[in-house]
């Protein structure tokens, strides 16, 4: 334990003055002497509190509407003394600067003033300049002084001061906390001015990203047991999986967390009430129905022997008949984006159930990291709901009637959440056969076909993520007796698998757009 160092003068600067009266009083009672700005000087002033404008340290008026207040040596030489050292020490002396043992600052609101869509001059006063300066030197100075950036730490800042004072190890870790603080802050400072106002002509992608995450928890270990792992959220980010409340359950692993992610992207593609039942980041059931115990069920009989300890997504709050027949059934994970009242008291009496409710979030830019480096691309957004019959081509066979349209569309969504190579087969806004990440489609359609059995197969309609490079894929398909397909065309052999489909009766229609899933 390092020895605890008294605190006799502070200096004072904050935008957010949440709780500042309180703490200030509780300086004053501790018998530090307080500096401070502008309004924050008559805040404390006005509750009674003795307070040293900043100017009267100066000798100089705060100046350019604000934009100069503390940025002076006297200020600065006071923050940066070390103390430690006897030449800091006489020259603080020589020049009749008095020291400061903490410094507490809070910034400008940049991201909240960007977010509120001002514009530019307004965001950009919104640049908190000194205020960072005298973060970073307090920052920089830890063996003497204490950092506070946040009000929330001001009751533990008033105990240590009573006590004494902080310790090295207290102050180095506010020093971290307050350069994370003026990094993010200028993380957004840079992204602003890298993609609003310079951004680069000839690439939507800007030059530069900046990216700042917070740990929101160490996980048991990764996706095997011998690799560590952590989760961390986007401060930014308003909904999405990180930023999910979990209301029952054991602790979420690493690939809860990847499969809960894959189905929500699954039953968030769907229009109408959807679930979609996820194994190793892939659907084994995804169906739509009247409500949610209804998709539910006819998610579950896509494939009830694969899932078994599925996690599970719908995109509808969570009914009590939904919860009946999930606690039926062994599950990881169940998230939504709500409980009904009931349901979530259901699920709360299995074990070994997550429940997550979500507010959904959609990735405008996904990212992935490469060895050496990261990717970027914009996230695929199935088409816009809109009559498939309009904007498909139809290349082969007789036009689909309402309800093989809607099967269609429904499939053609459904399997964007397929990883490549994706085949799915479905019946009245049901899976009934997946073929999943197989290295060429010919084999996606015999385990499509495969899993949905002769039955099932039969009549139904078919989703494929890509085009189809020659007919034997289709040739599957159209033997197991699947009526239509859907497929973004675009092969060279385009024409001979569009024979293949006339020569089998079968109805095809071209997207035009291709869903990979790597
Ligand atoms: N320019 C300066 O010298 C300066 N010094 C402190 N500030 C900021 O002014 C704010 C406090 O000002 P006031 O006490 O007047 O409300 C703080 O958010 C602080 O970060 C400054 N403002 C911006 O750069």
């Amino acid at each position: 334990m390092s020895e605890r160092q008294a605190v006799r003068r502070a200096l004072i600067s904050v935008y957010d003055k949440t709780g500042i009266e309180d703490f200030a009083r509780g300086l004053a009672d501790a018998g530090v002497e307080i500096v401070s700005t502008g309004s924050t000087a008559a805040r404390i002033a006005a509750a009674g509190v003795a307070v040293t404008p900043v100017e009267d340290v100066t000798g100089f008026p705060e100046c350019l509407g604000g934009r100069v207040k503390t940025l002076h040596p006297r200020v600065h030489a006071g923050i940066l003394a070390d103390r430690r050292l006897d030449t800091h020490r006489a020259q603080l002396d020589e020049l009749d600067i008095e020291p400061f043992d903490l410094v507490a600052v809070n910034l400008y609101p940049f991201a909240a003033t960007v977010a509120s869509g001002a514009g530019q001059d307004e965001v950009v006063e919104q640049i908190d300049i000194g205020g960072p300066s005298m973060v970073r030197a307090a920052a920089k100075n830890h063996p003497s002084v204490a950092v506070l950036v946040d009000p929330a730490g001001y009751g533990t800042a008033l105990e240590a001061i009573r006590d004494g004072g902080f310790t090295l190890a207290q102050r180095q870790a506010l020093a971290a906390t307050a350069f994370r603080h003026t990094a993010d802050y200028d993380i957004h400072v840079a992204s602003w001015m890298t993609s609003v106002v310079a951004p680069e002509e000839g690439s939507p992608f800007p030059r530069w990203i900046g990216a700042s995450f917070e740990r929101l928890s160490t996980l048991r270990y990764g996706e095997n047991p011998h690799q560590g792992a952590a989760v961390y959220t986007d401060p930014l980010a308003q909904g999405g999986l990180a930023q999910a409340r979990q209301l029952h359950g054991k602790e979420m692993s690493f690939n809860n967390y990847v499969d809960a992610d894959a189905a929500i992207r699954a039953a968030f593609d769907q229009s109408r009430p959807a679930v979609a039942v996820i194994k190793h980041a892939n659907p084994c059931g995804i169906a739509v129905g009247d409500d949610i115990a209804h998709a539910h069920a006819r998610a579950h009989e896509t494939d009830p022997v694969s899932a078994f300890g599925g996690v599970i997504a719908a995109n509808r709050p969570v009914t009590v008949a939904a919860a009946e027949q999930i606690a039926k059934i062994f599950t990881e994970v169940v998230v939504a984006p709500g409980f009904e009242d009931g349901a979530l008291e259901i699920l709360q009496a299995r074990k070994n159930v997550r429940v997550l409710e979500v507010d959904p979030a959609a990735l405008q830019v996904e990212w992935r990291r490469i060895t050496g480096g990261l990717l970027v691309q914009h996230a695929d957004a199935v088409d816009a709901p809109g009559d498939p019959a309009v904007s498909w081509n139809l290349v082969a066979g007789d036009a689909a009637d309402a309800a093989t349209l809607s099967d269609l569309e429904f499939a053609w969504r459904a399997c964007r959440s397929v990883k490549s190579n994706a085949i799915l087969l479905a019946k009245a806004g049901a899976a009934v056969g997946i073929g999943m990440g197989q290295v060429n489609r010919v084999d996606s359609c015999r385990l499509a076909v495969d899993r949905a059995g002769a039955e099932r197969a039969a009549g139904s309609v078919a989703a494929s993520d890509a085009f189809f490079p020659f007919p034997d894929g289709l040739q599957v398909l159209a033997d197991a007796g699947v009526k239509a397909i859907a497929s973004p065309g675009g092969s060279v052999r385009d024409g001979e698998v569009i024979d293949a489909a006339r020569e089998a009766g079968i109805t095809l229609y071209h997207t035009g757009t291709r869903h990979f899933f790597h």
